[in-house]
């Protein structure tokens, strides 16, 4: 098998939908699954670069493994629950410095997933005020308010807090609007999109990689044959 070229991370609370996107957008479904247990990789080819995905576990009792996948990471996945604010806080005091191992210029992406709950929300919403499924988009009132639990400007001050916490310069990177996405690993909502966003940033970073050479190989064969000394150490 070919060494991957680029390695992206799926960080997150439990039960937030890490393997769920994964799978949505690997095997185009929504099977039921099980609470990840370590980590599992997926290869994708993209173009003419080999990448792996890294699904991790958000179970507390794995946490010491996050920054070992993370280790070389062109790009981190941070994702939450749209429904539940403390999955988006956690992301902050949790797993964020699991990607201290991560690449110098390591991409994040912040994901809000399970929109399509929100969305479910709006629809209960809407028959308790009378207007039936059958009166959708015919003005009147419009929609409800949508009892949504974490705004998208949430994501991105977390997105402009990250940037602080890495030192990087804002105008040096994606913007947050790039890197924010909300999506449904139920529905496939914008499943898509941001896993093919990412190649399409990751390229760039595995060619200047590339470019760079490995940065702490010692090329052996430039190095001079070592003289034995009687005692068998090298001089
Ligand atoms: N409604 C809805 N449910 C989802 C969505 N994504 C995942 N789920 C459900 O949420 C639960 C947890 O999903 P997982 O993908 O296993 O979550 P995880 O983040 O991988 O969890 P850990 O492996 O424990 O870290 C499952 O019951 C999924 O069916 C979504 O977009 N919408
Ligand atoms: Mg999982």
């Amino acid at each position: 098998m070919r060494k991957p070229d680029g390695k992206i991370v799926l960080l997150g609370d439990m039960n937030v939908g890490k393997t769920s996107l994964l799978q949505r957008y690997m095997e185009r479904r929504f099977p039921d699954t099980v609470s990840t247990v370590g980590g599992a990789f997926y290869l994708k080819q993209w173009r003419s670069y080999n990448i792996s995905i890294w699904d991790t576990a958000g179970r507390e009792q794995f946490h010491g493994l996050g920054s070992m996948y993370c280790r070389g990471a062109a790009a981190v996945i941070l994702t939450y629950d749209v429904n539940h604010p403390q999955s988006l806080v956690e992301l902050e005091d949790r797993f964020l410095g699991l990607t201290d191992t991560a690449n110098t210029d390591c991409l994040f992406a912040i994901v809000g997933n399970k929109v399509d709950l929100v969305e479910d929300r709006a629809a209960e919403a809407q028959e308790k005020e009378g207007h039936g499924p059958g009166t959708a988009g015919g003005g009147g009132g419009g929609s409800p308010e949508v009892p949504r639990q974490v705004r998208p400007e949430d994501a991105v001050a977390l997105y402009k807090k990250i940037l602080k916490y890495k030192m990087l310069d804002e105008k040096e990177v994606p913007a947050a609007e790039q890197m924010c996405f909300e999506t449904s690993a139920k529905t496939g909502y914008n499943v898509d999109l941001l896993f093919e966003t990412l190649f399409d940033m990751v390229v760039p970073v595995i060619l200047r990689q590339r470019a760079q050479g490995p940065p702490q190989t010692v090329d052996i064969s430039s190095c001079k044959t070592p003289r034995r000394t009687r005692s068998g150490c090298c001089a």
